[in-house]
């Protein structure tokens, strides 16, 4: 959709420029006639103030009689058809033309970004007042929002029950209010304090009864602020004693992470606040990996460790610039907006905001060379991996905590693309792009954040050996908060895999292998 890609925002933007040589043309049009009304206007003027200045003289001119005639019918119904004419119609049925496309943005992603602007201030913890000046997350854009905007935001985050960042967003609608709009908005920004007020502490006070008794009195949108000058000031008086209380835009950070939600966890990677410690960082190492294949001697992969258990690697510079640039080729016209079930629920529950396309590998050559790094990089058969998925996210875009594999549940139900080639035992995400802010792959559970890095992969796992999904591997693509984020997702399957990597008898997401060797063992004396 629109609001999470940028070739879209790029495109309409584009249509913008023809909106505007349309209503260009149709105030040339508009200002041709006027200037023609005005020109006859000035001349009819003339000729009148002649007529009065002879007196009645001026009626015994056969002549003068003629030209008050013809002005009198002909020149005034010209006139009467000029006003008349629907001057710049054709500019104006252009412009709507463009404003009626398909592809134009409506309401309801309207909406949508605003969902994004909301989730990202609330997974990255951004301060409203940092938001409506144009700064995100420290660095600064120079877009201003108005009262207006401040007030929509607003209202949308207090139907999506973020009750905290909507009280944010009217103390800063009331901060940016001009004396100009004082007497259209105050009222309202008034009006959604005290029912906000209301909501935050679950009971209505008597005093915001009548609060809203004397809103019900004041004009919405008044055109002269004058005229109840003293109401808006009392409207301001009691604004200021609502607010005089903050109230905190985000809760604290939590202490105890054995507490909180997946999606907390998730969020909580996203903003940084569950990293590794030192002593877990020393644990892991990079390198050059040289086993999987002869060649490797030659062109040895760079590889940096995430995490041993479960494995997750990270690999540099293993996807090429024309590979990317053909992966983008073959993607165009052809990207979808990623489904999602159920809108509107809440801001944070629009889980996946990206868009994305498969490509068989038949598609083209690059596919299987990339392939074929791909078995060189996991030592895995790629023979039995699903299509490629190349996927592109937006500003906003984001895919909330999942894991890649399939539940059984999902086999049994028949939800599994071919099932013959079992579930996902590893995944391999190619970084297609750099992003400039936000947008990394968050895996809450191994405290990692992956920045998006242009030409390199993420390794992982997503099985325990016994083939038992593990839990552990949740992931998920944080917010972009400025730029665009393109992916390529290899999901490889466990069919035939096992003289690669060697399944396990036992349940080892429940015992390790030394101790399986511990029961065995004591078991043989
Ligand atoms: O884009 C990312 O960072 C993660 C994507 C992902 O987890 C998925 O597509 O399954
Ligand atoms: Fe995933």
């Amino acid at each position: 959709e629109f609001y999470s890609s940028v070739h879209a925002m790029s495109k309409v933007f584009r249509y913008e420029q023809q909106m505007l040589q349309h209503m260009q043309k149709f105030i040339a049009d508009n200002e041709s006639k006027l200037d023609f009304l005005r020109a006859r206007l000035d001349e009819f003027e003339r000729e009148r103030s002649q007529a009065e200045q002879s007196g009645v003289t001026y009626f015994e001119s056969p002549l003068n009689k003629y030209l008050l005639s013809k002005r009198l019918t002909l020149d005034w119904e010209h006139i009467a058809n000029l006003m008349a004419a629907a001057t710049g119609a054709k500019p104006l049925s252009r412009l709507q033309r463009l404003r009626q496309r398909e592809d134009m943005p409506n309401p309801r992603e309207l909406e949508g970004a605003i969902d994004g602007l909301l989730r990202l201030q609330y997974i990255y913890r951004l301060q409203t007042k940092h938001v409506a000046a144009g700064i995100l997350d420290g660095v600064s854009y120079g877009t201003q929002l108005n009262a207006q905007h401040c007030l929509d935001i607003a209202e949308q985050a207090a139907r999506d029950e973020h009750l905290q960042l909507a009280h944010a967003w009217l103390l800063e609608a009331n901060r940016r209010l001009l004396d100009k709009d004082r007497a259209k908005l105050l009222p309202v920004i008034l009006e959604q304090l005290v029912k906000l007020k209301a909501r935050l502490s679950q009971s209505e006070s008597r005093g915001m009864n009548n609060t809203l008794e004397m809103l019900k009195n004041i004009e919405p949108g008044s055109e002269s602020p004058l005229d109840n000058w003293e109401e808006l000031n009392q409207v301001q008086k009691q604004i200021e004693e609502l607010t005089a209380n903050p109230v905190d835009e985000h809760a604290p950070l939590p202490e105890d992470l054995t507490k909180l939600s997946d999606f907390e966890l998730y969020r909580h990677t996203c903003n940084g606040h569950i990293r590794p410690t030192p002593s877990e960082l020393r644990q892991l190492r990079c390198g050059y990996m040289t086993e999987t294949h002869p060649f490797l001697l030659l062109a040895p992969l760079k590889v940096e460790e995430l995490s041993h258990d479960p494995l997750l690697v990270l690999f540099h510079d293993v996807i090429y610039q024309s590979e990317i640039d053909t992966l983008m080729r073959l993607a165009k016209n052809k990207i979808h907006r990623a489904t999602v079930t159920g809108h509107n629920s809440s801001v944070v529950s629009n889980a996946r905001t990206s868009q994305f396309t498969f490509l068989p590998k038949t598609r083209h050559k690059v596919l299987r060379t990339i392939d074929q790094r791909v078995a060189d990089m996991t030592d895995l058969h790629l023979e039995y991996a699903e299509d490629h998925q190349l996927a592109n996210y937006g500003i906003g875009g984001h895919y909330a905590q999942h894991m890649d594999w399939f539940y059984p549940i999902t086999f049994e139900t028949k939800q599994v693309s071919n099932p013959e080639m079992g579930n996902r035992i590893g995944t391999v995400l190619f970084y297609l792009s750099d992003v400039e802010q936000g947008g990394a792959t968050a895996f809450p559970a191994l405290k990692q954040l992956l920045r998006p890095k242009k030409h390199a992969a993420a390794f992982w796992y997503n099985l325990h050996a016994s083939g038992v999904g593990d839990a552990r591997t949740m992931h998920g693509a944080c917010p972009i908060i400025v730029g665009s984020k393109w992916v390529l997702n290899r999901w490889i399957r466990e069919f035939v895999q096992s003289d690669r990597r060697p399944c396990y008898q036992w349940d080892d997401s429940k015992l390790t292998l030394s101790q399986v060797l511990e029961l065995t063992g004591s078991q043989l004396e």
